[in-house]
């Protein structure tokens, strides 16, 4: 890994002087789709610093959630408060990647261009963010060749090419194999430890035990239990997520 590639430099003094965006207050979030209520009422609290995993059946409304916060969508109900500043006002200091990337059909090295210059921040970047993510010797190929482990290591260097204050990832390592899962971590704990708030949503409980500081359980829609990671894991006070860490079907 080079020098450059931890020159993870603010992409200006303007947002330097921004009050942080941590604390989180999310209040009675809801969400409806035709009369079908998704998102029921959810609170929610985030402190700065470290990673939080969110845990939950399918379909309980971890991906809803991670693009309300991202201000990608409109609640029907309830407020998202970044320390005071609404979603869709922070979703330029967030990145969210999801858990099929989403690539220009351009370079490797084309689609961190775009998103540097983007963000009015130096190209000189690009080539410390590729080493970063081990893609440095793929920077000329088209993304669409990309395999799916490479492509999210891709998505994830563009979503540090904007220098995010928070990383919110949906499943980024979903049907990648052990080594790709791996390096994928190492960079999200990497870039927790640089300072960057994390929010993670997996299924994958090994990697969660890997990667928490502390555990938010949905279901249904709700927030039902919230705890530090070893008291989550050791023993959830909720039956549902005592039934999802033993394996059991959550409805
Ligand atoms: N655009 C939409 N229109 C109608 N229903 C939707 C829409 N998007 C999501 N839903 C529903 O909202 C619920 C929550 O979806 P979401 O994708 O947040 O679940 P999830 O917890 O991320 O699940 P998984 O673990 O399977 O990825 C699901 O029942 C889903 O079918």
């Amino acid at each position: 890994m080079s020098d450059a590639t931890m020159d993870f430099t603010p992409a200006g003094v303007a947002e330097a002087t921004l009050p942080p965006l941590l604390p989180l207050a999310v209040r009675g979030l809801s969400l409806s789709f035709a009369g079908a209520t998704v998102l029921d009422g959810l609170d929610l609290d985030l402190r700065p610093g470290g990673c939080t995993v969110i845990l939950g059946p399918n379909g309980a409304g971890k991906s809803l959630l991670l693009k309300l916060l991202h201000g990608l969508m409109a609640p029907s109900g309830g407020t998202v408060s970044w320390n005071g500043t609404g979603a869709a006002q922070a979703t330029g200091r967030q990145a969210l990647v999801f858990q099929k990337p989403v690539l220009l059909r351009r370079s490797v090295a084309a689609n961190l261009d775009f998103v540097l210059k983007a963000r009015g921040r130096p190209r000189h970047l690009r080539d410390g963010l590729l080493d970063h993510v081990g893609l440095a010797h793929k920077a000329r190929q088209p993304a669409r060749l990309l395999s799916g482990g490479e492509a999210q290591r891709l998505a994830l260097a563009r979503a540090l090419a904007t220098d995010p204050e928070v990383l919110l990832l949906d499943e980024p390592t979903a049907s990648l194999d052990p080594a790709s899962v791996l390096v994928i971590e190492r960079i999200v704990t990497e870039a927790r430890d640089r300072g960057v708030r994390i929010v993670f949503v997996t299924h994958d409980l090994g990697q969660a035990k890997r990667m928490a500081d502390d555990v938010v359980f949905l279901h249904r829609g709700r927030v039902v239990e919230h705890a530090a990671a070893d008291a989550f894991f050791s023993g959830p006070r909720d039956a549902a997520a005592r039934d999802y860490l033993g394996g059991r079907i959550v409805v």
